[in-house]
């Protein structure tokens, strides 16, 4: 499998990815093995323990999405059930079962296969090596609408993920069934991502803001494998304290474009992202999260964040033209559509 990543992963993609901060590469694997892939997943996903029906409903692998918001609240996003391939309290069991044989395969081959695809085409992000550099999520949207807000992958220290690589695979997936991937890089063109089957979408963690439509088709499969990398300064990983921004607010503002460019080019975007693109954080928080638990304590909390940047004059004016620039921007060209 490690060969194949090996000739999917190659010159032209990552010259996509370089210029873009995304790509996807289609016929990711054998075609026999996504299928089997597949396969697997709908298994494991539909496990049920006989006697157990707390959160998980009584599934036996997955678990209801958790998300860590604040310093001490979990909240889950409706509809979604996922688990870590490294929780050997849920999954050890299946490793020796040839029912699961695909999957296990394949998280075997992306232990080195991936980074070292990866490495190969973009050598300027420096992708860890070994078995501790990468995770794996098994994911499933159970349709009624199920979806992810606006969000970037590495949300805080000590996370390194560097580069997010999600398969998907759905053989029935059509136009109109939702769950698809949309891509804003900062200041930039939207990209939608349909999740086809055997289609692997792969963006820059720290640095794509992105979000997923809500999905109606009964079931929506993802395997999301994250490459951590050693980023320079191992503060960047962390913030998004907007007054930590290192800018000159006059200096920003006297070339907006070049400085839409260069913050679309690292992460310190993400301290002012919430309040560039404050609207759409907001509607993909209603519409992902409902009446559901946490709802109301995530959209305070965006609130906040976008009025604390607001406090500051220098930062307000320079987001108040990061606005019109991406507006500018949005009005020119077409969204990208793959
Ligand atoms: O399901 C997807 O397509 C992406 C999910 C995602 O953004 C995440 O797990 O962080
Ligand atoms: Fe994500």
């Amino acid at each position: 499998m490690e060969a194949r990543f090996a000739r999917r992963v190659d010159d032209a993609l990552g010259a996509r990815l370089a210029s873009r901060g995304y790509a996807c590469v289609d016929d990711f694997l054998e075609r026999d093995t996504a299928d089997a892939m597949r396969r697997e997943l709908e298994r494991l996903a539909d496990a049920r323990d006989a006697n157990e029906t707390g959160r998980g409903g009584g599934r036996k692998y997955l678990r209801p999405n958790r998300t860590k918001f604040g310093d001490e609240h979990l909240f889950g996003k409706p509809n979604i059930y996922e688990c870590d391939m490294h929780d050997d309290g849920t999954l050890a069991e299946t490793k020796r079962d040839a029912a699961y044989a695909t999957i296990w395969e394949f998280f075997r081959a992306t232990e080195r296969g991936m980074a070292d695809a990866f490495r190969r085409v973009i050598p300027e992000i420096a992708l860890r090596d070994g078995p501790d550099s990468r995770t794996v999520k098994l994911q499933v949207n159970e349709g009624r609408g199920a979806c992810f807000p606006w969000h970037y992958d590495n949300p805080g220290a000590p996370s390194n993920r560097a580069l997010t690589c999600i398969l998907y695979l759905n053989p029935d997936w059509k136009p109109g069934d939702g769950g698809e991937l949309r891509l804003q890089p900062f200041c930039g063109v939207a990209a939608t991502i349909q999740p086809k089957h055997n289609r692997l979408a792969i963006f820059f963690s720290d640095r794509t803001l992105h979000r997923v439509t809500p999905s109606t088709a009964a079931k929506r499969y993802a395997v999301t494998v994250w490459l951590d990398a050693d980023f320079v300064d191992p503060r960047t990983g962390a913030s998004t304290n907007a007054s930590e921004l290192n800018l000159n607010a006059r200096e920003a503002l006297s070339d907006i474009a070049k400085t839409a460019k260069e913050l679309a080019r690292g992460n310190a975007q993400r301290a002012l992202s919430r309040a560039v693109y404050a609207d759409e954080y907001e509607a993909s928080l209603v519409e992902c999260m409902g009446n559901a638990r946490g709802a109301d304590e995530m959209l305070q909390a965006h609130y906040e964040h976008c009025r604390s940047v607001k406090k500051n004059h220098a930062l307000k004016t320079l987001v108040d033209a990061l606005r019109d620039y991406r507006r500018e921007v949005e009005a020119s060209a077409a969204e990208v559509e793959l």
